[in-house]
């Protein structure tokens, strides 16, 4: 692939007029729930047809896609472009941000907006939105921190959720205690806003005050290189907070998503609180863990070690990426992101005498989809029907962006990955389209990788050629209440910012509990209705045993006649992702 270095800004060229038709003929559509050769018309940045003879204006552009598959542009819930952190900048800006995303596959990413302690939300909201706005080339949205807790930051947490700002999600800290951690107190109050404001709570769940007693007692005892970072921090640590982060969720009533998943533990510790719990529980994890692991820190070399170096930390139980993979095929855990949070060396240099000073982060933006592809579709572990909805559509459902984007159909926003199940290449940071000089996933070979990218109608990718534009992708509002979290039962009339103390639990689940959502009998065990991808199927849903259409020897036989289906439609047993 070749990079275009000179980015053609908004104003210098008439985008619409020279791209705004685009056929797809002759590829294989991938939904979440279907398979389908159909082709795909598009006009004006949105599909306007899905159909087989379609009548095309004269002068539109066609795409050849025979053998490819033609996926909703990949979505990445999690990345922090252009953050400060630990003494450090993170070096993929919005600009290489979004252009090394789609560079990979990947039409729309999610950042953390991240207020200092004492900082107002919606000043840091502002600065966010000023450093993005301009700069990238795929659409965004915004989750925000609550990195702090005072009446004004539950104010300015229901001001967010207005459609002013257009916020459904707010993350907590349980880590990095002096900066961004909360107790659980504070915890529990930023929980139980969200889910009376409707909108989704997600943590990032280790021990902060078992990190900081480990960390302390590691440096006294001389281990200061970059192999402390695992060893304070061990799986352990990261599954009691899962479990905490559930058991708090539960006392307030309230859906919870936990980020970066990292650990066989963790997954464990929430699929044990899913089976007692009466609210969504959703777990992500990242392209890092499931395409590398723990091993790294033991390198003698500070920079490849110290590279390494994110949090939760990369596992030294080498089964960690395989199972990773399982618990995306199985719906334990519903979706994939990047955290991309990348760092100049001499940040990462910071760390050198001390490796708590280490900022943390990794790159994965631009490789998430096709490292996924390659551990789990190559090897069979899940389809590409699964692979969609944990790059795509589950967070399209999640974060109440669906069906604007996440799903190939006409009305959806024209975010579209022509992917190339055939095409091989090695990943390199010689070659990558990221700001860094260091790839977490140097010399991995992989075979799948995206063709074509289009962007909100426009060809970015264009037959491996990357022709981003600055500046060309838009914030997307998203509004609270998501189906996929809340079910489809309506809001209470109450207004938010009354709060409600019958939430307030004795302990035992009790159906007076549950009224602001519905009970989880009625919800699908994650919120998260889209088939497993590796699953015997029910009678008429996808055939996986008797298709054409070869990908790998693995998943040859993929149906092509099968038309989109919905497991479970409006009104049935899902919480609503249709
Ligand atoms: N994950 C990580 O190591 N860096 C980014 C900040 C965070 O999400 O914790
Ligand atoms: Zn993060």
């Amino acid at each position: 692939m070749t990079v275009d270095t000179t980015p053609t800004s908004v104003s210098g060229i008439n985008i619409k007029s020279s791209q705004n038709r685009l056929l797809i003929k002759n590829g294989k559509i991938v939904n979440d729930d279907g398979m389908e050769d159909l082709d795909v018309y598009i006009e004006d940045g949105i599909i306007k047809q899905v159909g087989r003879n379609l009548i095309i204006p004269g002068g539109t552009r066609t795409i050849d896609a025979t053998g490819k598959l033609v996926m909703p542009g990949g979505i990445d819930p999690h990345t922090h472009f252009e953050l400060e952190m630990m003494g450090a900048k993170s070096a993929d800006d919005f600009y290489k941000g979004t252009r090394a995303a789609v560079a990979g596959g990947t039409t729309c990413v999610i950042d953390f907006v991240l207020p200092q302690k004492g900082q107002s939300l919606l000043e840091a909201y502002a600065n966010w939105r000023e450093k993005a706005d301009g700069k990238v080339c795929c659409d965004y949205g915004l989750h925000v921190g609550v990195t702090w807790w005072s009446p004004q930051v539950r104010k300015e947490m229901q001001q967010l959720t207005t459609e002013q700002y257009g916020i459904n999600s707010f993350k907590m800290f349980m880590a990095y205690k002096d900066a961004w951690m909360l107790d659980d107190y504070d915890l529990y109050c930023a929980i139980e806003t969200c889910a009376e404001l409707r909108a989704l709570p997600q943590v990032h769940a280790e021990n902060g005050n078992i990190i900081a007693r480990n960390t302390e007692k590691l440096l006294a005892k001389g281990v200061t290189g970059p192999e402390g970072h695992q060893l304070s921090r061990d799986e352990e640590v990261e599954a009691e907070a899962v479990n905490r982060a559930c058991v708090i969720a539960n006392q307030a009533s309230s859906p919870l998503y936990i980020v970066h998943m990292m650990s066989r533990s963790a997954v464990r510790a929430l699929q044990q609180a899913r089976a007692r719990q009466r609210h969504v529980l959703l777990g992500e994890t990242l392209a890092a863990s499931v395409g590398t692991d723990g091993s790294h820190y033991g390198n003698s070399c500070f920079r490849h070690a110290a590279a390494h170096v994110l949090s939760p930390p990369l596992r030294p139980d080498p089964a960690t990426p395989q199972a990773l993979c399982e618990a995306l095929a199985d719906d334990d855990l519903q979706l994939i992101g990047s955290d991309n949070c990348t760092f100049h060396e001499k940040d990462k240099e910071l760390g050198k005498n001390n490796f708590c000073k280490i900022p943390n982060g990794v790159n994965g933006v631009e490789d998430r989809m096709a490292i996924l592809w390659q551990k789990a579709v190559n090897t069979g572990i899940m389809d590409p029907c699964r692979f969609v909805a944990v790059t795509s559509t589950n967070a399209a459902k999640i974060f109440n962006m669906y069906p604007q984007k996440g799903r190939v159909a006409v009305n959806s926003d024209a975010d579209l990955v022509v992917w190339d199940p055939k095409l091989e290449r090695t990943i390199s940071a010689a070659t990558h389209k990221q700001a860094v000089n260091f790839n977490i996933f140097e010399g991995q070979h992989v075979v799948g990788s995206p063709q074509y990218v289009i962007v909100n109608g426009r060809v970015c990718l264009d037959d491996g050629e990357l022709r981003v534009v600055e500046g060309f992708g838009k914030f997307i509002k998203t509004a609270v209440d998501s189906p996929a979290v809340f079910g489809s039962a309506p809001a209470p009339a109450a207004a938010p910012a009354q709060l409600d103390v019958s939430h307030v639990s004795n302990g035992s689940p009790s159906p007076d509990l549950g009224n602001m959502t519905k009970s989880v009998e009625s919800l699908s065990v994650s919120g998260c209705s889209t088939p497993t991808g590796r699953k015997m199927r029910e009678p008429g849903a996808r055939n996986l045993q008797t298709s054409t259409f070869s990908i790998s020897k693995e998943i040859e036989g993929l149906d092509t006649k099968t038309s989109v289906r919905v497991r479970n439609p409006p009104g049935g047993k899902s919480s609503g992702l249709w």
